[in-house]
Parts: C-alpha cells; sequence; structure tokens
C-alpha cells in the first residue's frame, strides 16, 4: 500500500500530497510521492509547542477559470416593475445565466403544492402549448387586476443630464412615478408643454412642470387656473383626493412671485396656506418648492411638533410663502409681534382641505388667524384688535388679497361660510369649482 508522505513549505504554492486524495506514484523511491498544484500549506502550532499543517487552495497565476455559459438572451424575461413581487424572482424560476430556469407561468413559491418537483418538470415539456395558454391568461388576469391608475398611465420620456429617464405618469396618483426626476436639476425635455401655453405661467414655472413631467393640467387645475391667475376674484374649489388641488391653488401664488418686483425690505409674506395636518404641510411645501426649483422663493412650513426654534428661524428668514398648520402659525404669531404685520400683508389666502380643518378641531385657531389678518380688521383701544365689516376700512399696505379655499367636498359649514363672507369686499365675486366626483357646486356667490 502506497504511503503519503508530506513535503510542502508554506507559501510555495505546492504540497506533496493530501491526506484522503488519492495518490498516483510518480517515482518508486520515495514511494507513492505526488505533486499537487493549487494548494497551499499553514502552520498552525498547539499549545505543547506541536504543530499542525493545514491545506487550503490557492488561486493559481495563469490558469484561466472555466468558461461561463453566455447569457441566452431569448431566454430573459422582462417584468413590469408594477407585477414585480419581491422576493418571487426565484420562484418564478427567472433563468440564470445558465438559462436554467423554470419558464415563468407566474406560479410563487407554495402555489404548486402536492405537485413533485420532477414531474411538474416533465409536464412543462409534454404540455408546453398549454403552457403558453396559461401564460397569456395569466398575463390578461394580471392586467385585469391592475389599479385603474397604473392602468392609465402614461409613460414619459425625460431627457435628464444626458440621460433619457423613462417614467410611468400616473395622472392624479400622489407619488407618481415622475416624482423621480424632482430636485435633479434642468431637465431639457422635449415634453410638449402646450397644454399650458393659454396660461402664460412664467418660463421658470413651466420649466418646473416639465422636470416634473407634468405635460398637461389635471381637470381641477384646468378649470379653476384660468380664473385664479387672471382675474382678481376668490376661489372655491372641491375636487377628489389627489387630483391635484395643491396646483390650483399653487401656481397663482408662484406667478405672483415669478413677475413680482424686485424685493424690498418692509415687504410681507406673499402667500399664506393653511392646511390641517403636518403631513399636509409638508407635501404641500414640497410639492410647491419642486415646481418653484428654477425660481428664487422661499417656502417654508410651520407645524406642529417641530422645533419651535427651527420655526423661529425660519419665520425670521422672511419667507414668501408660509406652509402652515393654524395651531403652530397662532402660537408664532402671538409671540413674535413682528409676524403680524408681515402676514397682514399676503396678498394670497389658501386654505386647503377645508372640510378637514373645520373638523380637526381647528376651527378656533384658524378663526383667530382670519381675524388677525382680516383686511377689514378695526383696533380699539384697549389693544385688542377686533373685526368689523361694516365700518373698518382695509389695511393701506394691500388692498387686494385673493382668497382660495380647496377641499375634497365643498365646504357647506356655516361657520367658514361667515368668516369668509366677512372678509372679503362687498362687491367681490368668488368663482366655484367642482369636479367630479366632488358634490356640486353651491356656492356661486358668497357675497
Ligand atoms: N398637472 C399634473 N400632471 C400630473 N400630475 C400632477 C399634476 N398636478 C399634480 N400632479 C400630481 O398629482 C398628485 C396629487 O396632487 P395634489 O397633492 O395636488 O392633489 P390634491 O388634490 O391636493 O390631493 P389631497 O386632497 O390629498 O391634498 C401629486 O403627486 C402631484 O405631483
Amino acid at each position: 500500500m502506497a504511503r503519503a508522505r508530506v513535503v510542502a513549505e508554506a507559501g510555495t504554492g505546492r504540497v506533496s500530497s493530501l491526506p484522503n486524495q488519492k495518490l498516483t506514484p510518480v517515482d518508486e523511491h520515495p514511494p507513492s510521492l505526488e505533486e499537487i498544484d493549487g494548494v497551499d500549506v499553514e502552520y498552525v502550532y498547539g499549545p505543547g509547542g506541536g504543530k499542525t499543517i493545514k491545506f487550503k487552495t490557492v488561486d493559481q497565476p495563469g490558469k484561466k477559470p472555466a468558461p461561463r455559459k453566455p447569457f441566452d438572451l431569448s431566454q430573459m424575461r422582462f417584468i413590469d416593475v408594477d407585477d414585480f413581487v419581491e422576493g418571487q424572482t426565484a420562484a418564478k424560476g427567472i433563468p440564470g445565466p445558465g438559462g436554467a430556469g423554470v419558464e415563468d407561468e407566474g406560479v410563487g413559491a407554495g402555489e404548486n403544492d402536492g405537485v413533485d418537483a420532477e414531474e411538474e418538470v416533465d409536464a412543462e415539456v409534454e404540455e408546453a402549448p398549454k403552457k403558453k395558454q396559461k401564460a397569456a391568461k395569466k398575463k390578461k388576469k394580471v392586467a385585469a387586476e391592475k389599479p385603474e391608475a397604473v392602468k392609465n398611465a402614461e409613460v414619459v420620456d425625460l431627457h435628464e443630464g444626458g440621460f433619457l429617464v423613462r417614467a410611468l405618469r400616473h395622472p392624479h396618483v400622489r407619488g407618481s412615478g415622475t416624482s423621480l426626476t424632482a430636485h435633479r436639476g434642468i431637465v431639457t425635455s422635449d415634453l410638449d408643454m402646450s397644454a399650458w401655453e393659454t396660461l402664460s405661467l412664467a418660463p421658470e414655472i413651466i420649466s418646473g412642470l416639465r422636470s416634473q413631467g407634468f405635460a398637461t393640467p389635471t381637470e381641477i387645475q384646468l378649470r379653476s387656473l384660468p380664473v385664479a391667475l387672471a382675474g382678481d376674484r376668490d376661489l372655491i374649489g372641491a375636487a377628489q383626493t389627489g387630483s391635484g388641488k395643491t396646483l390650483a391653488f399653487g401656481l397663482p401664488i408662484l406667478q405672483a412671485l415669478a413677475v413680482r418686483p424686485p424685493a424690498t425690505e418692509d415687504q410681507g409674506c406673499t402667500a399664506l396656506i393653511l392646511v390641517p395636518t403636518r403631513e399636509l404641510a409638508m407635501q404641500v411645501t414640497e410639492h410647491l418648492v419642486a415646481i418653484a426649483k428654477f425660481m428664487r422663493v422661499r417656502i417654508v412650513s410651520i407645524v406642529g411638533g417641530m422645533s419651535l426654534q427651527k420655526q423661529r428661524r425660519q419665520i425670521a428668514s422672511k419667507p414668501d410663502v408660509i406652509v402652515a398648520t393654524p395651531g403652530r402659525l397662532w402660537e408664532l404669531m402671538q409671540e413674535d409681534e413682528t409676524l403680524l404685520p408681515r402676514i397682514r400683508r399676503t396678498r394670497f389666502l389658501a386654505i386647503d382641505e377645508a372640510d378637514r380643518m373645520l373638523e380637526s378641531g381647528h376651527f378656533k385657531d384658524l378663526d383667530h388667524i382670519l381675524n388677525a389678518i382680516s383686511l377689514f380688521r378695526k383696533n380699539t383701544t384697549d389693544g385688542d384688535e377686533k373685526d368689523s365689516t361694516e365700518d373698518a376700512s382695509p389695511d393701506a399696505a394691500v388692498q387686494t388679497r385673493r382668497t382660495f379655499i380647496f377641499s375634497a367636498t365643498l365646504v357647506q359649514d356655516g361657520r367658514l361660510k361667515q368668516k369668509l363672507k366677512s372678509r372679503v369686499k362687498k362687491n367681490k365675486r368668488i368663482a366655484t369649482f367642482a369636479s367630479a366626483p366632488a358634490r356640486a357646486c353651491e356656492w356661486h356667490r358668497c357675497c
């Protein structure tokens, strides 16, 4: 029987023999000696001073790895991102580099219970046409199950920084795919923006809209913007959630900022947007910031639950637009006496989600703010400023203010109606817009 003898030096990459390996004699003397390439030796010293030898394989320079099978593109399957379910890739049998996967029929792990794997493969080979039919059926089913918004999504090509970004745009869906392109600099897109032309928006705004892939106004925008941008009317708009109400009041504000004369020291805040929740305030701010990214405007959110200190600094930075929840804004207005005069000069007052504003217990703070910024406010001798619609004259600094009220349903709450009645000039008209399926409009004129 051949005896193995180890003849090795650490680091040489060569060893004479390995235990448990079949040895081939290389000569008779010494017997059974063999050289094996690609193995290294490691000495491990034990506590008693004795040493053990360990073997490990090493890469061999100059030796080519076994060639891989090339990708077989015909075997590759492309998955629509909307159909992709994380974790199902393997179960769906997407072919790997060797093209070994089982053609997908949309069967996820656990869906083929009771069928032996081997039987399954055999069946697939024999029943290829059946399989095709099944796949087509499955495809149809997936398409039918897609949410309406996804089915209606348009593919938008945006050329950004030399790259073509293909995005799915889901009109009227919050957080649609095109928001991917936000905040990434100027987009030199060939997106057709002609649908906005009649509104004569500033070029910076058009660039902002283009950068978001907003090629056409949504219904509520289409209906309200011509009036909001052109006249001196106040607006009440109702449209379902996610229908694009933010820009219906946001674009007239941005347009006013785009064409405003250069800022002067005592200029107040151009617009105050009141919303019921912190989340909505952040969302509205983000949305407007994205559209205004080619403009020099300062938009801040003043909301509860955030550092008061930071918000004081934001207010001190003299923003052009304040998006606020009533509670926190009223708190700051009470402690900062410079804030009220600035907010009183606001040329736009927008109340978003007015219905929720009335529901969620914000009305008291909203009421305080509306009283305080009223253009018809009467100063009393005791320092308390009271409102009067009958005998007060408008604030000298602001002769006009536009009020925009938007909600998912038309606001029929008498309190807000009453408030707004008392805040607009007697002869001022209010335009009301409602897009389906919001309730039919009821406020053609409220004063
Ligand atoms: N003209 C447009 N084209 C395509 N998408 C738009 C357009 N205007 C707005 N959007 C997108 O539609 C989504 C919803 O818009 P927005 O948040 O203004 O809706 P909303 O009606 O105010 O909803 P909510 O009532 O929940 O506040 C957002 O993701 C926005 O980016």
